[in-house]
Order: structure tokens, then C-alpha cells, then sequence
């Protein structure tokens, strides 16, 4: 697997004519933050990667997963999680060089990081956009604490022994690649870690950079295989029937309408804590069934897949308000829940989504987003699947942005 993840080096080797050892970045997002939006920083900080890489071997650090807010299954150990567990990597290599952090402190053999720069915002906020960054002082508590020996501490995904010999606040405002002339010249430390990159925005929203980063976040065959099983157990779905069969990303491109998918209609339900931070934008059980009823008509279709994060009585009401069509809802075993957490178990609620003839999800969720991308990258038209619930009072309610894809 090092071979790999030093591919990207050697031939920068040879393009610079004289060997320059590898760097390595790492990076954080804000604690508060949740699995989809997470999935998007990483896409930032691949192309802040990619840009790097022109000048000087630069390898991403992959921060374990944990300690999700929503990831509250009792009696599972949630920290430490690596990439593999969720993601293909040698398809996420296939963009940029990366390894996970386990790796990284085996290859370095001390636990240690040599620069850390956490970022934020202005202080005060901001009346005019501008591209500038500034070391200051910390706005907030920053959860890193310095020993007497001039150490930092702080949580580092669980790993106790991890330790940083330097700690600076970074305030910045601009693109992620607005950090690299910062990175090339003012650091010298071989691992640089950026802590709560969300600061960092996209260079491009939405081209064929953007894109490439997004296809190259393929899902773990473990996850796909225990989707594609209950797709074709339950919903009558293959790939080759459904014409989503999936190839290389590098080489995969498709036209819109080129997927029929499943004969279902595929859901995103999302409550819990939405409920109320969406407040008046999402639907009852009762108005969402309403809502699924019309469109399994207008399609024709007799079977309704729900991903949702939704309490198990709640599903039942909705799974009661039909009486001609079959409701599912995947259900893992205690296995697959042990192994992949709560974090794959939604990685397959995406998937068997992602197949449906049609889909529709929940307003602004990042969670149906990465859906919708899915089945961008597919070839659906994109009339099956830009469509949300619309809250019970306003059945006429504005669609989402249609992204498409671009290559
Ligand atoms: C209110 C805001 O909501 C934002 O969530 P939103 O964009 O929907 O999407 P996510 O950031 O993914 O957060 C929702 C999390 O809840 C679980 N979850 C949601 N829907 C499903 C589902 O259909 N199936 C399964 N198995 N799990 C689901 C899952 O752990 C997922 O990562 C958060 O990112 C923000 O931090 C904030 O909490």
C-alpha cells in the first residue's frame, strides 16, 4: 500500500529532477459538522492537494473518523474509524496521493506533527470578500493545550500519544488553494495539519476539478455489495437491468437518461435533529407518504425504498399510511452494524437510494445531496432525481438546485 501513496512522489522526483522528500498535510473540520459535509472538505482539500502536487510531493493524511454527533449507536466504538471502512482508496488515489493516519505514524515512527494552523475566521466577520490571510491570536477555544515542555496536545482522532511542536491560529478568507503559496514557503515541517478546513472554500463549485475530486470518493465494495444484495433481494434491482453497472471513475461517463434504475421510488427521509433545524421546511410522516403516494402512481411503480435516520415507530406510522404499495427500509444485521458502524449503514442507505428509478429527498440535506451527485455520476436524467418532500402547507414547493455533473 506505501507504494502506492508514494507513486505521486516518485514521478515528482524525476519531473524535479532531484529527490524532495515526501510532505504530508493533514487536516480537521469542525466537531459540530456531519458526515456529508465532511465528505465535501475533503474535496477542498484534494484540490488544494492536486495544486501542491505541480510544485512538490505532497501526500494527504486521511483524518479518521469518529465521534460523530449523530453516530449515537450504544454498545458501538466509534473513533479511530480509518477511510477503508467507508471508501475505495485506491480509487480516492486514483486523484490524489493519500494515506491513512495509522499509516502515516508507522512511516514516521514517532507520533508527531510539526505544524499545526488552526483556521478561522476575521474577527469581527466581514463586509467585503477578499482573499487574505493573517496569523493571530485565537478567536476561541481551540482545544489545544500546550505542555511544559512546549508540546501541543489536543484530540487528535483519540490518539492519545500525538503530539504537534508548534500551534499558530490562522485566520483566513479565500479558495483552498489561496493557502498553498502559505504552505510551500512559510512551513517547513514534513506534516502540516489544518484544523477545521471548512474554512477553506472550494476553488470551483460544480466544474469538471470539483467533479473529479466527487468521483473519485467511491464507496467501499463491502458497502456496495450489502446494498446491491438488498436491492436485488427486495427491489427487484440489477445493475445490468437497471443499467448502472459501475466501471473505473476515471473512465466512467455517462449521459443523462443512460440509467433506468430500479423499479422503485428511492427516499430520503431525513427527522431527528432536522426536524427542528429545518423547522417548516420538511413534511409530516402522513404529507410525505401523501407526497410518495402521487409519484409511485405517476411512474407506475409499486415499491418504495426509505433511507432515514427516522426512531423505529416512527417508520412503522409511515410505513402504515400505505396499503397497495411495499414500503422497505434496510435494516443491518448486528454484524454489519459492528463492522461498518453508523456511518456505513448510512453509506447503504445512499446507495440503494441512489438506484431508485426515482428519487427524492429531504430539503438542503447534505445527506441527499451526496445522493444526487451518485446519481449524476450514474447518467439519470436529471428530472428523477432533483426532487425534495415539500412541507405538508406548501405542495408546490421550490425545487432543489439541479447540479449536474461535468467533465
Ligand atoms: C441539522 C444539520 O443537519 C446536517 O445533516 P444532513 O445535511 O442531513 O446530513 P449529514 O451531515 O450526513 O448528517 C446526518 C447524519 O444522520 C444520519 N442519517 C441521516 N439520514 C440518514 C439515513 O437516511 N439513513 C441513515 N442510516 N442515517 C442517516 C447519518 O449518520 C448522517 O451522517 C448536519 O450535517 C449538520 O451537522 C446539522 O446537524
Amino acid at each position: 500500500e506505501d507504494d502506492i501513496a508514494f507513486s505521486a512522489g516518485e514521478s515528482d522526483t524525476t519531473k524535479f529532477g532531484q529527490a524532495k522528500s515526501v510532505r504530508y498535510l493533514l487536516y480537521d473540520v469542525n466537531p459540530g459538522e456531519g458526515f456529508n459535509l465532511r465528505r465535501d472538505v475533503y474535496m477542498r482539500v484534494t484540490n488544494l492537494v492536486k495544486e501542491l502536487n505541480k510544485e512538490e510531493p505532497w501526500v494527504l493524511v486521511l483524518p479518521p473518523w469518529g465521534r460523530l454527533y449523530h453516530w449515537k449507536s450504544p454498545d458501538l466504538e466509534q473513533i479511530k474509524i480509518p477511510w477503508s471502512t467507508f471508501f475505495d482508496l485506491p480509487s480516492l488515489r486514483e486523484h490524489v496521493p493519500v494515506i491513512e493516519f495509522e499509516e502515516y505514524l508507522k512511516l514516521r515512527g514517532e507520533p508527531v506533527i510539526d505544524e499545526v494552523y488552526y483556521l478561522q475566521g476575521f474577527k469581527g466577520g466581514w463586509t467585503k470578500w477578499e482573499e487574505k490571510m493573517n496569523i493571530t491570536e485565537c478567536n476561541e477555544g481551540t482545544g489545544f493545550v500546550q505542555d511544559e515542555e512546549g508540546n501541543w496536545y489536543s484530540w487528535f482522532f483519540g490518539y492519545e500519544e500525538v503530539y504537534a511542536k508548534k500551534f499558530a491560529c490562522l485566520s483566513y478568507m479565500g479558495h483552498a488553494t489561496f493557502i498553498k503559496p502559505f504552505l510551500l514557503k512559510n512551513t517547513i515541517g514534513r506534516c502540516v495539519m489544518l484544523p477545521r478546513a471548512e474554512v477553506l472554500l472550494h476553488d470551483h463549485f460544480g466544474n469538471s476539478e470539483y467533479w473529479k475530486a466527487r468521483r473519485s470518493m467511491v464507496f467501499a465494495k463491502h458497502l456496495r455489495d450489502i446494498g446491491d444484495e438488498f436491492r436485488r433481494e427486495n427491489l427487484d434491482s440489477t445493475d445490468p437491468e437497471d443499467k448502472t453497472e459501475l466501471e473505473d471513475w476515471t473512465k466512467m461517463k455517462r449521459n443523462h437518461g443512460d440509467a433506468l434504475g430500479g423499479p422503485y421510488v428511492g427516499v430520503h427521509l431525513r427527522r431527528r435533529d432536522y426536524l427542528y433545524a429545518r423547522e417548516g421546511n420538511l413534511p409530516s410522516l402522513k404529507g410525505a407518504a401523501k407526497q410518495i403516494k402521487k409519484i409511485l402512481k405517476k411512474y407506475n411503480l409499486q415499491k418504495v425504498f426509505v433511507a432515514t435516520d427516522a426512531p423505529s415507530e416512527e417508520f412503522e406510522e409511515f410505513k402504515n399510511y400505505f396499503k397497495k404499495s411495499k414500503v422497505y427500509r434496510f435494516v443491518p444485521s448486528k454484524e454489519i452494524k459492528e463492522k461498518y458502524k453508523d456511518g456505513g449503514v448510512a453509506i447503504i442507505d445512499q446507495w440503494i437510494a441512489a438506484h431508485a428509478r426515482y428519487f427524492v429527498g429531504s430539503y438542503e440535506s447534505t445527506f441527499s445531496f451526496r445522493i444526487q451527485e451518485e446519481r449524476e455520476i450514474l447518467g439519470f436524467d436529471p428530472d428523477m432525481t432533483f426532487n425534495r418532500l415539500c412541507p405538508d402547507n406548501d405542495s408546490d414547493c421550490e425545487k432543489p438546485s439541479i447540479w449536474k455533473i461535468v467533465y
